[in-house]
């Protein structure tokens, strides 16, 4: 996407507040025509007061002036309102669209993008975009036409002065465009960093006691302080740029300064001009000067602004979940089977298959329990049936319909997910247990934290149902995280149940509450189990043993135990203490 197609896309999500744009429009231009009559009225002062000495207008040209300043000052004050209000609402709508996009791109894409790169990109890029949106609508229009307002006196008072004068501007231009170039790469550049920097910063403060408990805070410390530093670099580097090319500036109106009072006095001298009309001259002039920075900043910030421009919409031109979804059929709860058939999975980053000819159907009602050592493919296989990736080859058919054909929506109403690693939001016990069900009532979900055993323990805490959890829940026990994600699944209420279950060593008592706790969420379910525990395993109806990808052994678990292969090999190694 070129910058002017960029530009052109950011001016679109400025249609909806074209009604305020024009009055800004309006503003600005009247502001513009009082700069210019301040500047036009420099040569009646001079001439009429000063050096032909009218007393009839001693009064009245120093009204006019501050009748004039009144009157710009309200309509700058008009049109910086305007301008901030409308460039504020794109950013806001922008910012609004970019989050409702991220949270629906693939997962596939989360792997890849650190959640500190996604952060940087709405909070950074979008106020970058921010600052160029509302201030500099601003300035182009008010600068602009305050210029070109400046421009007329210039041309009215003087032509042959003006034009020695305009020679100046060409230089000035092509300084402008020059740093314009190297500055949107060093803010592509400084943007990265600092999406670098935050990924750090967040890694680490989540890690927090991970961080203590290793004594790595130096090492961290240093860790940040590269990417900071780095950081540091680039920044440096644009204000270098930037300062330099307002040096340069500087020196180029100095040098036009000086020619025009050369030039402009031995017009006067000569009784060519006025010394008002001159003077009037150079008042535009200066006040020209300010609109001519402003100018050559905004193009900074409009260069910085499309660099983020270009990430930004480079999210939001991706394709949703949604988009990509191919299916429009609902799910309705699932009477027959879940099928893999000939399923292969290939993750992008890897050189072998994840899985790979995996065929299993689990019947309706039936409890399947995966087991397989680390990095089998135990969590990948489960990861497919919600779509939260595509198999590479082959189909899964849910009723003999690929689930492909079923809307997102509707596939992932139908599954329940507690997975090992119980994510809560700081929030409400009561809003934790009705993330997927928002319209439950409190007695809905004080049913489901007792089937789930959590109703005991939510009791005892300080606000009951209405005590906030801690960010990712670390008020709470590991067992009692554990009872909410379930009384979570279990408000759902689920056909198909995906369970992943807690590797994490839990003590016996509150081992023993969350596999009640399970067996309630269960029942009358079709459920997929990673399974860890010796429990689980002997009560599943079917085991699957996956190796390296690929189903090796399927059967129960005295079938597999006589088998003598695999099952039998993990079995010994996994559970011998269990056992014993
Ligand atoms: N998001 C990902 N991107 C790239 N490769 C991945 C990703 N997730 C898993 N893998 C790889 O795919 C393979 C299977 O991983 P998977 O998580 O399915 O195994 P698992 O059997 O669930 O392991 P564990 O019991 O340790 O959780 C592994 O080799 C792993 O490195």
């Amino acid at each position: 996407m070129s910058g002017l197609d960029r530009f052109m896309r950011l001016v679109r999500y400025l249609k909806p507040y074209r009604l305020r744009l024009v009055a800004a429009f309006v503003c600005s231009a009247l502001v513009a025509v009082f700069s210019g009559a301040y500047a036009w009225l420099v040569k009646p002062v001079l001439d009429e007061i000063f050096i032909n000495k009218n007393e009839g207008l001693l009064l009245a040209l120093p009204l006019a002036l501050f009748i004039v300043s009144v009157l710009k000052s309200a309509f700058n004050y008009g049109q910086n309102y305007l301008m901030n209000y409308v460039g504020n609402q794109v950013i806001t709508d922008i910012r609004q669209e970019l989050f409702g996009k991220m949270i629906r791109l693939p997962v596939g894409y989360h792997d890849a993008n650190t959640s500190g790169r996604l952060v940087s990109r709405v909070v950074n890029d979008v106020t970058l975009m921010a600052n160029a949106v509302a201030g500099v609508l601003k300035d182009i229009f008010q600068q602009g036409l305050t210029f070109l307002a400046m421009l007329g006196v210039i041309f009215y008072q003087n032509w042959q002065l003006a034009g020695l004068s305009i020679v100046v501007i060409p230089l000035a231009v092509v300084t402008t465009v020059r740093m314009g170039k190297r500055l949107r790469a060093l803010a592509a550049s400084g943007q990265e960093r600092m999406g670098d920097m935050a990924s750090t910063l967040q890694e680490t403060l989540a890690g927090i006691r991970m961080v203590k408990a290793y004594g790595r805070e130096e090492a961290e410390a240093q860790r940040f302080k590269d990417s900071n530093r780095a950081f540091l670099n680039t920044t440096m580097k644009a204000i270098q740029v930037s300062s330099l090319g307002s040096s340069h500036m500087e020196v180029i109106g100095v040098v036009g300064v000086a020619a025009i009072v050369w030039y402009g006095g031995y017009l006067v001298i000569n009784g060519a001009m006025t010394p008002g009309s001159f003077f009037s001259f150079l008042t535009a002039m200066f006040m020209a000067y300010t609109p001519i920075r402003r100018l050559s900043g905004s193009n900074n910030t409009i260069q910085q602004a499309l660099a983020a421009a270009e990430r930004v919409f480079g999210v939001i031109d991706l394709k949703t979940e949604q988009e990509i979804e191919r299916g429009s059929l609902v799910l309705p709860p699932i009477g027959q089977s879940v099928a893999y058939q000939d399923v292969t999975f290939h993750y992008e980053s890897q050189s072998v298959p994840a899985l790979n000819g995996i065929d299993l159907t689990i019947r309706a009602g039936e409890m399947v329990a995966i087991v397989g050592s680390s990095g089998s493919g135990k969590t990948t296989l489960v990861n497919l049936l919600p779509r939260f990736y595509e198999p590479t080859a082959g189909h899964i058919l849910i009723d003999g319909i690929d689930i492909q054909s079923y809307t997102l929506a509707s596939l992932r109403a139908q599954i329940g997910i507690v997975s090992q690693d119980v994510v809560l939001f700081d929030d409400s016990v009561r809003a934790n247990i009705a993330f997927g069900r928002r319209d439950a009532t409190d007695e809905q979900i004080e049913q489901a934290a007792r089937q789930a055993y959590a109703h005991d323990f939510i009791e005892r805490l300080p606000q009951s149902y209405r005590t906030v959890v801690g960010e990712k829940g670390v008020k709470l026990s590991g067992g009692e995280r554990q009872r909410l994600a379930i009384a979570r699944a279990i408000l759902r209420d689920p056909p198909l149940l995906i369970l992943d279950e807690a590797t994490s060593a839990l003590d016996t008592e509150s081992e023993r509450v969350v596999q009640l706790a399970l067996t309630n969420l269960m029942q009358n379910r079709t459920t997929v189990v990673i399974a860890h525990r010796l429990s689980t395993i002997q009560r599943a109806d079917r085991i699957v043993v996956l190796s390296r990808g690929r189903i090796v052994e399927v059967g129960t678990h005295e079938e597999l135990l006589r088998h003598g292969g695999h099952y039998q090999r993990l079995h010994a190694m996994q559970f011998q203490d269990v056992s014993q």
